[in-house]
Order: C-alpha cells, then structure tokens, then sequence
C-alpha cells in the first residue's frame, strides 16, 4: 500500500509542471501557426530584370517621311494630309521614331503574314536580350503572360515564345488582348497574383508589344488617324520572382482602377469602322478628361497606400474643409506625391495626356523628363512605354538603392493602373533602348517644332 502511494506521488502531475507532452504540444500548435502564417501571408514579388526593344535604323520614319508618304497617298485627302502635318508638328516626337517595315511602304499593306513577321521581331529580340540578362534558366519559368491589344493571332503570341524557347508543358500561359497601353501594367497586377499561388522563388515572364502594322488606319477620319500618327514600335520583356536573389526592384503596389461602366470612358479609345467601312481606332476628345477622373479614382485608393501621414492629413482636413465651410469654395489638395516617389513614369499617351497628368498632380518638368523624352525619342509606344521611362532614368544613373517608382498606365477601356517599386540594386550597365544616345537628352521641346 505503501509502496503505491509512492509510486502515484511521483507520476500523479503536479499542477503548474512542465513535462514532455506540453513541450511537444507547444511545438506542434507553433509549427501549425507558423505554417499557416506562412502559406497565408502574401509573397513579396521582385523584378529581376526587364529589356526594352530597341528598334533597328533603318524603321526610322522622320516627320517628312511621314508626311510625304501621307501626300503620296492615293487614300488621303488634302484635310487628312493637312491634318497629320499639323498633329506631326505638335506630337512632341523626334524625326527618330521607328515604325514597322510595312508601314515603309506606299499603300502600306499588312497581311497576317507580316503582321505575324513584326510580333515575332519584338518579341523575340526582348525575350533574347532578358534572357542573357538575367541568365535565368527556362524551365525556371512558370508563368507566361504576353500583351498585345490588335495583334492576336492563332496560335497566340504567348505560343510563339513557348514554340520558339522550348518552355516548360506546365507553364501557365495568358495572353492579355485589347487592354490596350495599361496592360503591362495590368499585367505586372496578375503576375504578383500568379506567384502568390506557386512555389517561394518561381519566376514570370512578361512580354509586351503592340503590333503597329496590322491596325494602321487607311481613311480619312481624323481621330482614327490619330492613333496612326502618335503610335510607334516598342516592346518589353520583363521577369518577375519571387526569389529576391539578382532582384532590381520590389513590387510595393499595384491599383488597378476600371471606369468602362461609363459610357463616354469606354468610348473613348475605341475600335471600329468609319462610316466607310475602314477599320481604325477612333481617339476622341474626351480622352484627356476620362484619364483624369480615371487617375483621381486610382489615387483615392493608392494614396493612402503610398503616401506620408502628414500628405494625408492635409488632404483629410482640406475635404472637411471643404465640406464644412462649403460656401467659401475652398479647392480640393492636391498631395504630393514627389514626397512619396522619387522617379515618376507616366504613360506616354501624347503631349497633351503628359502635361495634362503635370498639371493635376503638380509635378516639376523634372519628373515628366522620361516620359516627354520617351515619347521625344520613341513617340507612344503602348503598354512598354512606362518600362522606356524606367529605362530612360536607369541609363541616365538617377535611380538610387531605396528609390521609389510609380508607374502610371493608362488605357482603353478606360483603366488607369499603377505600379509602384522600390529599387535594391540599381544598373550597373547601360545598355538598354537609350544606349549611345542617352547623352543627348534631355532636349529642349519647347524650342523643336
Ligand atoms: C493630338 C495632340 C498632339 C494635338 O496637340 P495640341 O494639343 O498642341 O493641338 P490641338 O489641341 O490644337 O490639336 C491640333 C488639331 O488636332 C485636333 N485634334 C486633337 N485631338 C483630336 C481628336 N481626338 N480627334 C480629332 N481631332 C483632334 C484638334 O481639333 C486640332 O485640329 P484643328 O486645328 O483643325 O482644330 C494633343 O492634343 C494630344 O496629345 N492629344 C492626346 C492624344 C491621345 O488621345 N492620346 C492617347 C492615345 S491612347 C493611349 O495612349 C492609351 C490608351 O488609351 O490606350
């Protein structure tokens, strides 16, 4: 009897104890947490690396080429001709723009064929070029996405890449069409949330372009000729991890910002035939209004994620104001938005879209320099627009380890994206769409007619 009573002293627990099991337990409910945390929390996205294409010499097209092809033509008229040297004049671009080689030609025809020849040319040539860039290994590549709005061919463009590099058979493929200039952008948004559901380090290539030739306009409709006149080759590829091994930049945000439901915002970059049947996009006035509102739409959900406490407070105060002294019509704050970015790049839309986004965000000529010499030196290329902006300040060394980046898209529909990076290792070369011309900008427009 005695004996047991022992026995039970020394297994019977001993309140507040510490044995084995609890250890064990804790560990198991930790390592449970912590497993949970970690498949729930969002994965941080890095961009590797990105490559502009840097169209060849001789797809030149200077304005008086242009213009004199628009003489020649038997489908023009004088108004039209008169037209697109005035636009010309004003478009803000240089004489070394770069158009397709089927738009060298007088009528310019674009079958399947070229247009076919002219997606491969772009794509190809970024691909290459962030490939050796980044000497990643293909099969490291999971997800592929390529944006083309007119240009969308069977098998897609994202076909073309996985025939022509061999990729993966379980890649995940997308093909973004009719997005229009803020795909990239767009496309950057799906990116980050294809990684989230992949394993930690998987990779995604990005390929935009807009193929040129196949939508050149052929009628006399002025605001279907615009897109003729302002519209030049370009393409990008970029590759998105989310490994932070080699990265350049960190994805902070990405807002993306639809206003289609309205009837004038959709309208207002628009596919269709003229009233002779002649396929074209028609630009109407209103663009420039609807980008804004699209813009103010989008800042009221990035700004509180970008910017300073002190920014937001005086928005904050200024709307009560408002509000409250509703008589005295007191004008809304702008915040600004240089104290939350360092580098700015704005879709290269035209002039007017440039200084129209300067003035409503109040920013200095220095922080619309790579978008005005992007559209100066390249004119509107698209979706890949923003990344020749990225590109303009990486080859000028501006960008800094810690800087900040906004991008801002714009495009049919009408969306308004933006990006926003911060940097972790700025460019060590220079040898992106700006190589051996970069010295000579920025160029005075002003003084350019
Ligand atoms: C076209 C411009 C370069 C013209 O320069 P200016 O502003 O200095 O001159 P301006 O306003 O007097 O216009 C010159 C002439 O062009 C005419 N004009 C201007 N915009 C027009 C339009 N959308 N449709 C028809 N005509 C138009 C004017 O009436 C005028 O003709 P007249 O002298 O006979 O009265 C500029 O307005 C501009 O950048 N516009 C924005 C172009 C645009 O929509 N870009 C977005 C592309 S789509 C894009 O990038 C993203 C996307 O949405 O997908």
């Amino acid at each position: 009897m005695a004996l047991a009573a022992g026995v039970l002293k020394i297994v019977a627990p001993q309140p507040g104890a510490i044995y084995p099991t609890h250890v064990l337990l804790a560990m198991v409910l930790l390592t449970i947490t912590a497993s949970i945390y970690l498949a729930l929390r969002r994965k941080t996205v890095y961009l590797v690396d990105y490559a502009c294409f840097r169209p060849s010499f001789n797809l030149r097209c200077p304005k008086a080429t242009f213009l004199e092809h628009a003489h020649l033509s038997s489908l023009l008229d004088d108004s039209s001709v008169n037209f697109i040297g005035n636009v010309l004049k004003r478009s803000g671009m240089s004489d070394e723009t770069c158009v397709p080689p089927v738009l060298h030609y007088i009528e310019p025809y674009c079958g399947l064929y070229e247009a076919r020849a002219e997606a491969e040319s772009i794509v190809f040539s970024v691909t290459d070029d962030l490939l050796a860039k980044t000497w990643i290994n293909r099969d490291a590549i999971g997800v592929l996405i390529t944006t083309s709005s007119i240009f969308c061919p069977i098998p897609s463009i994202a076909d073309m890449i996985v025939n022509r590099y061999k990729l993966r058979g379980d890649l995940r493929v997308m093909n973004l069409s009719g997005m229009a200039c803020s795909a990239s952008v767009t496309a950057v948004g799906l990116a980050s949330n294809m990684l989230q559901v992949m394993p930690w380090g998987s990779h995604a290539l990005i390929v935009s372009t807009e193929t040129t030739g196949p939508c050149h306009y052929q009628g006399n409709t002025r605001s279907m000729q615009l897109p003729n006149i302002l519209f030049r080759t370009g393409g990008v590829a970029k590759l998105l991890s989310t490994s932070r091994s080699k990265a350049r930049f960190e994805l902070a945000h990405v807002t993306r910002i639809i206003t289609a439901a309205n009837n004038s915002a959709y309208r207002c970059a628009y596919q269709e035939e003229d009233e002779k049947g002649i396929l074209g996009t028609r630009l109407t006035k209103d663009l420039m209004v609807v980008a804004g509102d699209a813009l103010k739409d989008n800042l009221t959900t990035s700004g509180p994620l970008v910017l300073p406490t002190a920014e937001l407070l005086k928005f904050f105060l200024f709307d009560i104001a408002g509000k409250v002294l509703y008589w005295r019509k007191i004008r809304p704050y702008i915040p600004n938005f240089c104290v939350a970015f360092e580098h700015i790049c704005i879709h290269v839309g035209g002039p007017a879209v440039i200084s129209s986004i300067q003035r409503g965000l109040n920013l200095s000529d220095k922080h619309v320099e790579p978008s005005r010499m992007t559209l100066y030196r390249f004119g509107n290329q698209s979706a890949a627009s923003v990344w020749y902006e990225l590109a303009y300040i990486d080859a000028k060394g501006l960008m800094k380890k810690g800087d900040r980046v906004w991008m801002i898209g714009f495009g049919a529909g009408y969306e308004c994206n933006t990006a926003s990076w911060v940097c972790i290792q700025p460019s060590s070369c220079a040898d992106g769409p700006w190589a051996n011309c970069i010295n000579c900008y920025p160029v005075d427009i002003s003084r350019k007619a």
